[in-house]
């Protein structure tokens, strides 16, 4: 165990307090646990009151869930009726499950395959068939970004972070899987569909909050879009009262679409108004898609970004890929005007200026960025 600790590791980066960027050896979790780990190390380790003990079971027919097929639809009134649900929903959760969405469900089992396929590898191979490129927000094999400055223990998880779009991008481009050899183009044909369902929400949620259709999408330059994908794997973990998967955050996207294999459970999201901890209802064949802060920003605060954390399970492995959409890095968004205020709640911001100063801001108290884009 202690040999699997130092053999296997990814270098992730770590924001010192005064601003500079330097690296930690974390293990990989996938090799501790391929080593039949008995002691999860301390590094790992957190007061059970932070982990799935607090959180509260939610019914599915509790937690909002739309159709794409009837948002796409012609009948005026289911339609109405489903664009209620959505504005409802990400109001209320900040995310909304996704049914009928028309991206083929071959294209679905091919990204389970080899996103699969990857991990089975042995580390020697992973680390010989991707690249990594360490920056605030890692890309490639290993760790996004780590918060080391208050000692907060590391998550039970390993990630790929890989760049789709602007294809002009050199980093995250250079970062994707060589093995298997379908890899890219597979994540690339569905990073493609989901774009298709990802606009079309932010057309319905414009809609929803009577807006103009264009009202979000307008941002979103074809060529110069941002969307960048990443792939949890949490491994099945001996002791899920007192790690976490993922530690609370929101996205710093406008939508994330989230799909998993092949275990459901693990998702929690906080209750805008309850402050408390639910288990997300999500079965596996849904998609689920997440408000992130630059909605929170174009929304002016009527939709709120989810905070949200992925627990560990026993004898479970599960996988989740999320897509973040956002607009060109250059592009500066203004918030829309909401009814019943006399002053913007938030302003006008670049979203590569935001993205910045996510990624400085330690994730430990909620939504702190946000401050950033405040009037
Ligand atoms: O694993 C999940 O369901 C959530 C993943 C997530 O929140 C993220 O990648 O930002
Ligand atoms: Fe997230």
């Amino acid at each position: 165990m202690a040999g699997a600790t130092q053999e296997y590791f990814h270098e992730a980066s770590i924001l010192s307090p005064d601003g500079s960027i330097k690296f930690l050896r974390v293990p990989v979790v996938q090799e501790l646990v391929r080593h039949g780990v008995q002691h999860v190390p301390k590094m790992f380790l957190r007061p059970p009151l932070d982990t799935l003990n607090t959180a509260i079971t939610c019914l599915p027919e509790n937690f909002p869930s739309v159709s794409v097929a009837t948002l796409r639809g012609k009948d005026v009134e289911e339609r109405n009726n489903e664009l209620q649900k959505l504005a409802a929903g990400l109001e209320e959760f900040g995310m909304v499950l996704v049914s009928d969405h028309g991206i083929p469900l071959s294209l679905l089992s091919g990204v389970k395959e080899v996103i699969k396929g990857f991990f089975k590898l042995s580390f020697e191979e992973k680390k010989k068939n991707v690249g990594t490129y360490a920056s605030l927000d890692n890309m490639g094999y290993g760790r996004n970004f780590v918060t080391k400055t208050d000692d907060k223990p590391l998550d039970w998880i390993d990630r790929l972070t890989m760049k789709v779009s602007p294809k002009e991008s050199s980093h995250g481009l250079n970062v994707w899987p060589r093995k298997p050899a379908e890899f890219k183009e597979v994540i690339e044909k569905y990073a493609e569909e989901a774009k298709k369902v990802s606009d079309d929400l932010l057309q319905a949620l414009a809609e929803a909050l009577s807006q103009e259709k264009n009202a979000f999408v307008k941002y979103f330059d074809p060529k110069t879009r941002e969307i960048n994908v990443r792939i949890n794997y949490y491994p099945p973990c001996p002791k899920p009262k007192s790690t976490m998967g993922l530690s609370p955050h929101s996205d710093s996207s406008t939508l994330t679409l989230l799909m998993q294999f092949d275990t459901s459970g693990g998702l929690q999201v906080m209750h805008k108004d309850k402050k408390i901890w639910l288990s997300v209802p999500w079965p596996s064949d849904a998609l689920l898609v997440s408000a992130g802060d630059v909605l929170e920003i174009m929304t002016n605060g009527k939709v709120k970004s989810s905070w949200h954390r992925a627990v560990t399970q026993a004898g479970l492995e599960r996988y989740s890929l999320a897509l973040f959409f956002n607009p060109p890095l250059s592009m500066e968004i203004e918030p829309i005007k909401r009814d019943g205020l006399s002053d913007y709640e938030y302003k006008k911001v670049v979203v590569g200026d935001y993205l910045q100063h996510y990624y400085t801001v330690s994730q430990t108290s909620p939504k702190v960025a946000m401050k950033f884009a405040m009037v």
